[in-house]
């Protein structure tokens, strides 16, 4: 562990049984910087263990993307920490609240199962809204500062089955932007899309994240991508999953195609291959 580490105050109210004293301990040690401390989080699926006393950091404001091999647990990692698969040990805090505490956003990689066809994507994005009471006036100025953001260039009155795929993702990624969320996250929300549309897409979605700096968890299957988006590369070993590395890439903003080309990149990409190759062949 790191020198930096730093004692919190006591944890904030918890809805969770307190945790036992030992991950109390460990829980109130994290390094500067730290949003989301992640301590003995233990999952197992029909008795085959994915995580077992699994421990994570994840910084503020940053964007994490996170790699492994095949089925080590990426989308059951993001899904535990938003709140929506439960663990069966462990804890997970954000700046010390729980998830139901914190104000998520996620975007699936299945837009056309995520976004509701019987709305309108204005409606969509605005749908969330409704449950923060906001007043209606802050509302609206908040839909427009969005849809600003995005430069939307479609007609948002149009229904999901008149919008391409691109465009049905874009309005789920706004969707889950629009509650101006403290975490915000992203399974696989690229893979289903042509090239240009995700090109498209990623320069928006990084526009605005790094405007607003919201943490960002980011699984993703393409190893360009998760190195390009990424202010760090979370690898993960194979089951029971740990952190095998945690790779820094610094490169300025926005990140370009003319970023994977250089030598940062290539130098970031190779190490985090040498990695995944390690830990698929173990
Ligand atoms: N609801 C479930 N019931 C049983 N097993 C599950 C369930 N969800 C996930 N698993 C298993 O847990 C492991 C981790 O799944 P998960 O989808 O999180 O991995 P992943 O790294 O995101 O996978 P991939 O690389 O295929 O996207 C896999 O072996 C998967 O089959």
């Amino acid at each position: 562990m790191p020198d930096a580490y730093y004692s919190v105050p006591p944890l904030g109210a918890t809805r969770s049984a307190p945790p036992e004293p030992a991950l109390a301990d460990r829980l109130r040690r994290f390094p500067a910087g730290t949003h989301i401390t992640i301590r003995g989080l233990s999952k197992t699926f029909a008795g085959t263990p994915v995580y077992d006393n699994f421990d994570l950091d994840i910084p503020k404001g940053k964007i994490v993307s996170v790699f492994g091999p095949n089925g080590c647990g990426k989308s059951t990692l993001i899904n535990m920490i938003s709140g929506i698969l439960p663990y069966d040990r462990g804890q997970i805090l954000f700046d010390g609240k729980e998830a139901h505490e914190t104000r998520i956003g996620y975007v699936f990689q299945n837009y056309r199962e995520a976004v509701f066809p019987w709305m309108r994507a204005i409606d969509n994005i605005r749908y969330p809204l409704q449950y923060l009471g906001i007043p209606k006036g802050e509302r609206q100025a908040r839909l427009d500062r969005l849809i600003e953001s995005f430069e939307v260039q479609f007609d948002l009155n149009a229904y999901p089955y008149q919008m391409s795929g691109g465009q049905q993702q874009l309005v789920s990624i706004m969707r889950a932007l629009v509650v101006d969320p403290e975490v915000l996250f992203l399974d696989e929300p690229f893979s289903a899309l042509d090239y240009e549309m995700v090109m498209f897409l990623r320069g928006r979605l990084q526009k605005v994240l790094t405007e607003r700096q919201v943490t960002t968890l980011l699984v993703s299957h393409d190893l360009d991508e998760a190195v390009l988006l990424a202010d760090e590369v979370l690898l993960l070993t194979k089951r029971p999953t740990q952190v095998a590395e945690r790779l820094h890439f610094d490169a300025a903003r926005p990140r370009t195609a003319d970023t994977s080309v250089s030598d940062d990149f290539i130098r970031v990409k190779s190490r985090a291959l040498e990695v995944f190759q390690r830990e698929v062949r173990k």
